[in-house]
């Protein structure tokens, strides 16, 4: 893992990866760690898109746009109110990410392989995504590119690992209580 330039005092940190990599878990992590407000993503989505999902359908472009839009509100209101912040939110693809991309916005992109993830999905109790949705998850996949301001974390060791590497890669400071 190593740091991207430019990460300012107040950055938000965007979680993204496939379902089952391990977002809603490390962003968890961080956002005790660090006590900065932190979005679960997956709240935002419309109750449709949760229904579509849950039924066993991928979304679309089209599904997916008021959603990532929901997400690009709250990332602005926290630059707005000058405080870093952690949301959680799959941004597969390079132009999904345009909608949320801000100076102070990086992306932490959760990498795993498919077999991995599988095995973690398979054993995750009381979600509303199934598994088997887990191969279009990885067809839609545009892993971070070059120019973009981001950090990959392979997903092979513990949470508190992760969330540790990525406090500490990227210097992170709690806010205080
Ligand atoms: N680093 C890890 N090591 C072992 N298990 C993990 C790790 N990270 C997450 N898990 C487990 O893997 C499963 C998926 O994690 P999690 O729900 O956080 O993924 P997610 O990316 O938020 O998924 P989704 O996008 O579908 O909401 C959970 O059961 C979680 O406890
Ligand atoms: O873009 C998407 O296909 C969705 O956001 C999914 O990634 C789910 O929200 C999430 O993974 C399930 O919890």
């Amino acid at each position: 893992m190593s740091a991207p330039a430019g990460v300012g005092a107040s950055p938000v940190l965007l979680l993204m990866g496939v379902s089952g990599c391990g977002k809603s878990t490390v962003a968890a992590l961080l956002a005790g760690r660090l006590n900065w407000p932190f979005e679960e993503g997956d709240d935002l989505h419309p109750a449709a898109n949760v229904a579509k999902m849950h039924a066993g359908h991928p979304l679309t472009d089209e599904d997916r746009w008021p959603w990532l839009a929901k997400i690009a509100e709250w990332i602005d209101g926290n630059i707005v109110a000058g405080s870093p912040a952690l949301v959680t939110c799959s941004a597969l693809k390079r132009s999904y990410r345009d909608v949320l991309r801000r100076d102070a916005v990086v992306f932490v992109y959760l990498r795993g392989t498919p077999e991995l993830i599988g095995r973690r999905l398979a054993a995750r109790q009381g979600h509303f995504m199934p598994p088997t949705l887990l191969d279009t998850q990885f067809a839609d996949l545009q892993v971070p590119e070059s120019d973009e301001k981001s950090v990959t974390v392979d997903i092979g060791a513990p949470p508190a690992t992760l969330a540790d590497g990525i406090i500490s890669t990227l210097g992170l400071r709690a806010r205080p209580r």
